[in-house]
């Protein structure tokens, strides 16, 4: 393995930050042989995220949540809708504060035990975002609203229950095309949680 480059940042230009935060940043990059290249790269910034697979290991079933999501819909989903475990952005919580939050906003369930699994990188050549991949126990005794995302954000989250090997057989057949998803649904297939 080589070494690590050596990066030094001239320029951090502000592009957008009507949402997020788009930049485009200006860097040298010293090679091994030392010599010096200059590259440019857009990097969009929506600060780091978490995602869980909330599972029952007795009923053999797992919550998963049902969304539109424009981006998919503009490349080539006819729908827009996207099936994927609960997920969010951390805001300024730490990212197990978050995750327990965004389970009870988007599913209704209040879980007060959750276990980080996986960090990611989800697109690491354009998005600085870190995943904060978790796994947690569910059953009705936690179902304290009927979930369904924030009136304020336009959330209209869908809730949907299945049993895991439904839900795993929904990637072979191209229903679950959601990374975090699919990655969570494997991690729990690898462990034998379920
Ligand atoms: N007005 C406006 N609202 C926005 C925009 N972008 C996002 N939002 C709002 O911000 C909310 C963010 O919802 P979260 O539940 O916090 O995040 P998420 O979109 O579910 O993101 C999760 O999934 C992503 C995709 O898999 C992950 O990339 C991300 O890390 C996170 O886990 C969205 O529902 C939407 O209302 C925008 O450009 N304009
Ligand atoms: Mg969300």
């Amino acid at each position: 393995m080589r070494k690590n480059p050596e990066i030094e940042i001239t320029e951090t230009k502000l592009l957008s930050d009507n949402w997020y935060i788009l930049n485009k940043v200006t860097f040298n990059y010293t090679k091994e042989n030392e010599k010096v290249e200059s590259h440019i790269r857009e990097v969009y910034d929506r600060g780091n995220g978490a995602g869980i697979l909330l599972y029952n290991s007795i009923k053999k079933t797992v919550i998963l949540t049902r969304q539109f999501r424009l981006p998919t819909y503009l490349n080539g989903n006819k729908t827009g809708m996207m099936i994927e475990v609960c997920a969010g952005l951390l805001d300024k919580d730490n990212a197990e504060q978050a995750i327990i939050r965004e389970t009870e906003e988007e599913t209704g369930y209040r879980l007060t035990k959750v276990q980080k699994v996986i960090e990611t990188y989800m697109s690491p050549g354009s998005v600085t975002e870190i995943l904060y991949l978790f796994i947690g126990e569910y059953d009705e005794s936690m179902k304290v609203s009927s979930g369904g995302g924030l009136d304020a954000e336009q959330e209209n989250i869908e809730v949907l229950e299945y049993t895991f090997d439904e839900a795993y057989a929904m990637i072979e057949s191209g229903e679950i095309t959601d990374a975090k998803t699919i990655m969570l649904l494997q991690h729990a297939k690898i462990k034998g949680l379920i």
